[in-house]
């Protein structure tokens, strides 16, 4: 497994305290360049190839009414992210990642976590492979996201069983849940919560699923063997990577959170994962697909601009 590279980071800190700026003055941009130099492994890290995987899947949670759109929207997203007329394309073509979206089995929902395990432990294994194989080994950032109506249900069983708390603390509205359907939200988490006790990541998948989440597993393990760093997205992308610290509390390490979600859960997941970098953004997006990782890959490109580009003191002879 990678680590991360303590004196390539120590170095890019250093190259940070010469650049041309009052210390400390690019504040959290400072962090990122040295977070990715320490991931990279080299004082001046890079984004040559950034790569964005997007994965789909259906839920058969949807049986309990726990989502304002049907499960079909899925599939006609996933065929909208193809022809290019989703946010995640626009959001990829200015950001210069390159997007592949993994469609998950979208005919086959898995199993209503509130009547039995989402998943077999095949089914689990399948996924998560199918997320590793997903990875381009030559990216030097990757940017994850996920797509499936009825999955912020899925997210606050699986930030619950990972975290603790109640149905309540983690349901949020998703892509716009009524009264009505955030009580079947609360009473379906709290059905799941009662029916499974998994202690581990795998069993944690089978239990409530979904496809995508075990892929965002997958990917975000493939990635740390590959020293590759990650840009999480929003709420149910990092209740699913959340998922990795039931086997391992460090397993997110070289993960950064694109944005804080305007999803309620998200604050408390954020908490309670305590990653040394804040989330990039905070701006009320609510979307998924990988969008909040692709605005913060801007945001990360500005860093490693100003850490790489800028002239030292010695080179300008100011001050
Ligand atoms: O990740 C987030 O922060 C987020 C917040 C709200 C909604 N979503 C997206 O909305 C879908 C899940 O919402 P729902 O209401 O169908 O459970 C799924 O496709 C997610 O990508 C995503
Ligand atoms: C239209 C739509 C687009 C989405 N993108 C991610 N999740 C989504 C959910 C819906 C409903």
């Amino acid at each position: 497994m990678s680590r991360f590279d303590e004196a390539a980071a120590q170095a890019a800190r250093a190259r940070q305290a010469v650049l041309t700026k009052p210390a400390g003055s690019l504040g959290r941009l400072e962090d990122l360049a040295v977070f990715m130099a320490g991931w990279q492994g080299r004082e001046r890290p890079r984004i040559d190839r950034a790569q964005a995987l997007v994965f789909a899947g259906n839920h058969g949670v949807v049986a309990q009414g726990v989502n304002p759109f049907p499960a079909e929207v899925t599939a006609l997203m996933a065929q909208n992210f193809a022809a290019g007329g989703a946010a995640i394309n626009q959001l990829c073509r200015v950001a210069d990642a390159d997007l592949r979206v993994v469609p998950l089995d979208l005919d086959r929902p898995t199993a209503d976590f509130t009547t039995g395990p989402a998943m077999s432990a095949e089914e689990v294994v399948s996924a998560m492979q199918s997320g590793a194989d997903a990875v381009d080994p030559d990216a030097d950032v990757l940017l994850l996201g996920e797509m499936g109506i009825g999955n912020s249900t899925v997210a606050a069983a699986l930030a619950a069983a990972t975290f603790g708390g109640q149905a309540g603390d983690w349901i949020g509205p998703g892509t716009g849940a009524s009264a009505e359907i955030m009580a079947r939200k609360a009473d379906a988490v709290s059905r799941g919560l009662a029916l499974h006790a998994p202690s581990d990541t795998r069993g944690t998948l089978a239990a409530f699923g979904g496809r995508e989440q075990a892929a965002i597993c997958g990917a975000v393990m493939r990635a740390r063997d590959l020293g590759i760093p990650v840009l999480l997205d929003g709420f149910i992308c990092t209740a699913a990577a959340a998922v990795l610290t039931r086997d391992d509390p460090a397993a997110l390490a070289h993960c950064l959170i694109g944005h804080e979600s305007a999803e309620p859960g998200h604050r408390r997941l954020i908490e309670a994962l305590a990653l040394p970098i804040p989330p990039i953004l905070s701006l009320e997006m609510r979307l998924g697909e990988g969008s909040g990782a692709a605005v913060a890959l801007m945001v990360l490109r500005s860093a490693l601009a100003c850490h790489d580009g800028m002239a030292t003191f010695a080179e300008a002879v100011i001050g």
